[in-house]
C-alpha cells in the first residue's frame, strides 16, 4: 500500500501557494496549471489518509476559481456538508497537516471554525450552507462582519427543504448573496428526486443558458467570453416553454449551467458576479464528481468516499474482520423479515448504501423509498406509510435523524404510529468525529411516551430486534446499532420475537450488576475477566430496553447487590437516567444502594478511531474495572 512519501506529485505552482492571498499574483494560465497540481495533491493525500475523496476532485476548480477571485477569510466561502474541502484546506494553510485528516490530532475531514479562519462555518450535515451564508450577508448588512457571503452546495445536498427555506428567505431579503450549486448528478449514490430531474433538464438542451439575463436581453451583464454563448440560448429559450428557473422565481439571479472544470468560464464568471452582483445570485455549475482520478470516476459511487489506497491502481485497504457489519446484518434480517410479510416497506434518506437498504431495493424495489436527504419528510413520510396501514421501517444515521425530531415527536409518536426506526452508526463513529457521533438518540427517544427503544448488544441480537420490530405494531419503536464490525457471535437462523421490556442475565455474580445497554456488552465482559481475577464476579445483564424498562429484574438487582453500574453508548439523559429514575421513585437509595451511570461524557469529542474515542470517553474496558472497583470501595491497584 501506499507509504507516506511516495506518489508525492511535483507541485511547482502549489508551492508557491500558502494562502489564497498568493493566488492574486498568479496567470490565469498559472491557476489553470495549479488545479491540476491540487488535484494531484489532494489524491496523493487521501491515498495516505482515507476519507472523501470524489466530491473534493470535482471542486477542484471551483475552489481554485472561488480563491482568486473572493478574498478569504475576509468573503465567507462556506462550503455545504464540508466533505469536498479538502483542496480548500490545501489552499487555505493547512497542506502540511494535509496528510492527518481524519487521524487523531490531526484535520478534520469537514470545515471547522475552530481550525481555521478560513472555514467560517462548520459543517459535516449537509444543506446548511445556505442558511449560514445569508446569516453572514445579513450580518454584515447590519454592520457585522465585512465581505460577501458564498455558499457551495451539492445537488443532493439542494433537495434538502432547509436549503430551500433558505432560499426562500434570501429571495425574500434581496441583499447581495452567492450560492454556488454544484451540479455533479451525485449524491453519495445516484440522486433520486424531482429536483434532481429538474436540474438534469436545465442542462441537457446546451452547455450554457442565462434564462434570465438573455430574456430581459441582459447579456452585457456576462463577460464577453460568455455572450455568444448566452446569445445561442436566447435562441435555444424560443422554443422552451419554461419562462425562467424555480431559482428565478425565488428571487435569484440565475446564471448557468457552466462547465465548473473550465476556468476559463468560472473566472470571468465569477469575476463579473463579484463586480456587479446587487442581489442574491444562484450560480449553477455542472462538474463531475472524482473528476481527474480514474479509480474515483469509475467507481459507482465515484469515489465518494475511500479507504487508503495505491494511488496507481485505486486499489483500496481492506479493514480484516471475520464478523459481519452490523449494517449488513440489518439489512438481511429486513429482507428475510419482508419476504415474509409483503406490508414491510422501507425508507432511507439519500443513504442506500450506507444503511444496507440497498439490498432491500434489489429484492423490493417497490417497497423501499430513498427520499433524498431529507430526514424531516423520511420520518413523517413513514408515519404516513405507517398510518395507510403499512410497516415502514425508517433507515437513518443516528445522527441525521436528530433532523427529524419534530416529526418523531409530532406526527410518530403522539399519533403511536409503528414506525420502526433502525438508528444506525449509533456511538461514536470514528475519522467523521463529533458531527457524526450517535450520542443523543437514546436520550430524545427514550423520553417520549409510548416509544420502544432497544439497543443491540451484539449482531445476533440485532437480528432478533428486527424481528421484534416488525412484529411490533402497537406505536413506534426504535432500535440501535454501531457502525462497523459485529463480534463474530454465532447468528440465529432467523430473528425471534423479543419480550418487550425484558432485559436478560449474561452473567451472574454477586455485590455489584452491571446493566449494559449495547454494544458495550464486549467490554464489560472483559472488564469482568479482569474483575474476576481479583476476587470480584459481577453480575452482568444485557438490559435490551431502555424503554420500556426491565423494571422487575432491575429492581431485583437492586435489592440483591450493593452496586448498579449502567453503562450506554449515549450521552447523559438515556438508560442510565431512565435507571435512576426508577430506583428513585421506587426508593431504592433510601436503602442506601450504591449507584453509578457510565455515559458519554458533556463534551463533544473529536475524530479518532471508535477506540481511542472510547477511550476518551472513558468507557473501554478498564475504565469499567475502575468504575466497579471505585463503586465498591476497593482501592485500585496496579495490576501486575
Ligand atoms: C443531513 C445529512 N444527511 C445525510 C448526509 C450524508 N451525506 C453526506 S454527503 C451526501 C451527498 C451529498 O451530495 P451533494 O450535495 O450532491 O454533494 P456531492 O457529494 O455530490 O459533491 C450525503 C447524503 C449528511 N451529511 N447530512
Ligand atoms: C459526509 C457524510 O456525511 C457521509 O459521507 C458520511 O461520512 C458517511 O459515513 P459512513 O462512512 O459511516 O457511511
Ligand atoms: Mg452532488
Amino acid at each position: 500500500m501506499t507509504d507516506e512519501t511516495s506518489h508525492r506529485p511535483a507541485t511547482p505552482i502549489l508551492d508557491r501557494v500558502h494562502l489564497p492571498s498568493d493566488l492574486k499574483d498568479l496567470t490565469d494560465r498559472e491557476l489553470r496549471q495549479l488545479a491540476d497540481e491540487l488535484r494531484a495533491e489532494t489524491v496523493s493525500a487521501v491515498s495516505v489518509t482515507g476519507g472523501h475523496l470524489g466530491a473534493g476532485l470535482g471542486v477542484v476548480e471551483l475552489t481554485v476559481a472561488l480563491h482568486a477571485v473572493f478574498d478569504a477569510p475576509r468573503d465567507k466561502i462556506i462550503w455545504d456538508v464540508g466533505h469536498q474541502c479538502y483542496p480548500h484546506k490545501i489552499l487555505t494553510g493547512r497542506r502540511d497537516r494535509i496528510r492527518t485528516l481524519r487521524m487523531e490530532g490531526g484535520l478534520s475531514g469537514f470545515t471547522k471554525r475552530s481550525e481555521s479562519a478560513y472555514d467560517p462555518f462548520g459543517a459535516g450535515h449537509s444543506s446548511t450552507s445556505i442558511s449560514a451564508a445569508l446569516g453572514f450577508a445579513m450580518a454584515r448588512e447590519l454592520g457585522g462582519d465585512p465581505g460577501d457571503a458564498v455558499a457551495v452546495i451539492g445537488d443532493g445536498a439542494m433537495s434538502a427543504g432547509m436549503a430551500f427555506e433558505a432560499l426562500n428567505n434570501a429571495g425574500d431579503l434581496g441583499k447581495r448573496l452567492f450560492v454556488v450549486l454544484n451540479d455533479n448528478e451525485m449524491s453519495i449514490a445516484p440522486p433520486t428526486g424531482a429536483l434532481s430531474r429538474y436540474l438534469t433538464r436545465l442542462y441537457a438542451e446546451g452547455p450554457f443558458q442565462d434564462l434570465k439575463a438573455v430574456a430581459k436581453g441582459a447579456v452585457g451583464f456576462l463577460p464577453p467570453s460568455l455572450q455568444e454563448g448566452a446569445r445561442r440560448a436566447k435562441e435555444m429559450l424560443k422554443g422552451m416553454t419554461v419562462g425562467g428557473t424555480l431559482f428565478e422565481e425565488l428571487g435569484f439571479s440565475y446564471i448557468g449551467p457552466v462547465d465548473g472544470h473550465d476556468l476559463d468560464q468560472l473566472l470571468p464568471l465569477l469575476r463579473t458576479v463579484k463586480a456587479r452582483a446587487t442581489g442574491p445570485v444562484l450560480l449553477h455549475v455542472v462538474t463531475r464528481k472524482g473528476k481527474g482520478y480514474g479509480p474515483a470516476e469509475r467507481a459507482a459511487d465515484k469515489g465518494h468516499a475511500t479507504a487508503k489506497f495505491d494511488v496507481h491502481t485505486g486499489a483500496q485497504a481492506k479493514a480484516k474482520s471475520n464478523a459481519p457489519s452490523y449494517t449488513s446484518v440489518f439489512a438481511r434480517a429486513l429482507v428475510d423479515q419482508a419476504s415474509r410479510d409483503a406490508r414491510i416497506v422501507a425508507v432511507t434518506a439519500a443513504m442506500p448504501d450506507g444503511t444496507g437498504l440497498n439490498l432491500f431495493a434489489e429484492r423490493f424495489p417497490r417497497r423501499c423509498f430513498d427520499v433524498g436527504i431529507a430526514e424531516q419528510h423520511a420520518v413523517t413520510f413513514s408515519a404516513g406509510l405507517a398510518a395507510g396501514g403499512m410497516k415502514p421501517f425508517c433507515a437513518l444515521y443516528s445522527t441525521f435523524l436528530q433532523r427529524g425530531y419534530d416529526q418523531v415527536v409530532h406526527d410518530v409518536a403522539i399519533q403511536r404510529l409503528p414506525v420502526r426506526f433502525a438508528i444506525d452508526r449509533a456511538g461514536l463513529v470514528g475519522a467523521d468525529g463529533a458531527t457524526h457521533a450517535g450520542a443523543y438518540d437514546i436520550a430524545f427517544l427514550a423520553n417520549l411516551p409510548g416509544m420502544v427503544v432497544m439497543a443491540a448488544a451484539d449482531e445476533a441480537e440485532l437480528v432478533h430486534m428486527v424481528a421484534t420490530a416488525a412484529a411490533h405494531d402497537e406505536g413506534p419503536i426504535a432500535f440501535r446499532y454501531p457502525r462497523g464490525e459485529g463480534t463474530g457471535v454465532e447468528m440465529p437462523e432467523r430473528g425471534e420475537v423479543l419480550e418487550i421490556g425484558k432485559g436478560r442475565v449474561v452473567a451472574e455474580g454477586k455485590r455489584v450488576a452491571i446493566l449494559s445497554f449495547g454494544t458495550r456488552l464486549a467490554e464489560v465482559m472483559r472488564a469482568r475477566e479482569a474483575l474476576l481475577a481479583r476476587g470480584i464476579t459481577p453480575t452482568v445483564v444485557d438490559a435490551r430496553f431502555a424503554k420500556p424498562l426491565d423494571r422487575n429484574l432491575i429492581l431485583r438487582l437492586a435489592r440483591t447487590h450493593e452496586a448498579l453500574i449502567t453503562i450506554e453508548e449515549g450521552a447523559v439523559g438515556g438508560f442510565g437516567s431512565l435507571v435512576a429514575q426508577l430506583l428513585s421513585d421506587e426508593g431504592v437509595f433510601d436503602g442506601g444502594l450504591r449507584f453509578r451511570q457510565m455515559v458519554l461524557p458533556d463534551t463533544f469529542i473529536d475524530h479518532a478511531s471508535p477506540e481511542a474515542m472510547y477511550r476518551c470517553a472513558r468507557m473501554s474496558a478498564p475504565d469499567i474495572e475502575a468504575k466497579v472497583l471505585d463503586v465498591l470501595g476497593v482501592a485500585l491497584a496496579k495490576r501486575a
